[in-house]
């Protein structure tokens, strides 16, 4: 298990979006190199938490701590990687040119291949993203995030429209980037990915329900089932 300090510690962090109190005094803590699964329906806070911890969002009440610096420091920039809900790549150009990219923003260019094979593209690298699948472009973004060589890797529903197949194979190579000392967060309202992560950080309404780990969840609730385990929770709330 993970002893060193957490990557992240939200305290008391509220915020408003519009007329939607989207955060309601949250607190939470990320352990570092491990996978912390962000879940919860729809609507609930869990973009809203991850743009927090990137240092996006706008008027955030509490305090964010991100790898022992407040969320946004630029000193964050290179360290802390963030794939967004909608895959953010260049369509006319190829998988390759995309990640090189982002690869000459950080200075790195020797991670390029690094980043395509973790993401399984290695065979369409010389294809436009423009002629990918929707899920073979969201690992495009991922790669994109990748080069960097974020030591905090932010996830907003990487596996939405992804096949099952796909799916389990984007969840090993989380695995493998957490066995490599990098921290994962990643947002799902699929509960039964929760059962790929560690830790996990359980949502509703804007407002934490629990933080806990899928086999306490499990033995908590009595359920082995993550999404009655959830469910039953939110009943007992
Ligand atoms: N730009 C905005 N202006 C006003 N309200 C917003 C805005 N973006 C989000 N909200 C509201 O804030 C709340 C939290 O939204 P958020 O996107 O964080 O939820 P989510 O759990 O990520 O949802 P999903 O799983 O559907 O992506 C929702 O009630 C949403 O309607």
């Amino acid at each position: 298990m993970p002893t060193s300090a957490p990557a992240v510690r939200c305290t008391d962090v509220s915020v408003r979006r519009g007329r939607v109190l989207a955060l309601d005094n949250v607190s939470v803590t990320i352990p570092t190199g491990s996978i912390t699964g962000l879940l919860g329906p729809s609507g609930c806070g869990k973009t809203t938490l991850l743009r927090a911890i990137v240092g996006t969002q706008r008027q955030v009440d509490g305090e964010v701590d991100v790898l022992g610096l407040p969320a946004g420091s630029a000193a964050l920039r290179r360290q802390v990687g963030y794939v967004t809900q909608s895959p953010s790549v260049y369509l006319d150009l190829t998988v390759a040119q995309n990640v090189r990219y982002f690869a000459d923003l950080f200075g790195t260019t020797d991670a390029i291949p690094d980043a395509i094979s973790a993401v399984g593209l290695d065979e369409r690298a010389e294809h436009k993203a423009g002629d990918l699948s929707g899920g073979q472009r969201s690992r495009v973004s991922i790669a994109c995030a990748l080069v960097g060589r974020p030591s905090l890797l932010i996830l907003d529903e990487p596996t939405v429209g992804l096949d099952p197949v796909l799916r389990a194979d984007l969840w090993r190579r989380f695995r493998a980037l957490a066995d490599d000392g990098v921290t994962l967060v990643v947002s799902s309202h699929v509960m039964d990915e929760a059962a790929h992560c560690d830790n996990l950080i359980l949502m509703r309404d804007g407002g934490l329900v629990a933080e806990l780990s899928p086999d306490d969840l499990r033995s908590r609730t009595g359920e082995t089932n993550l999404e009655d385990a959830f469910l039953s929770l939110i009943e007992a709330a």
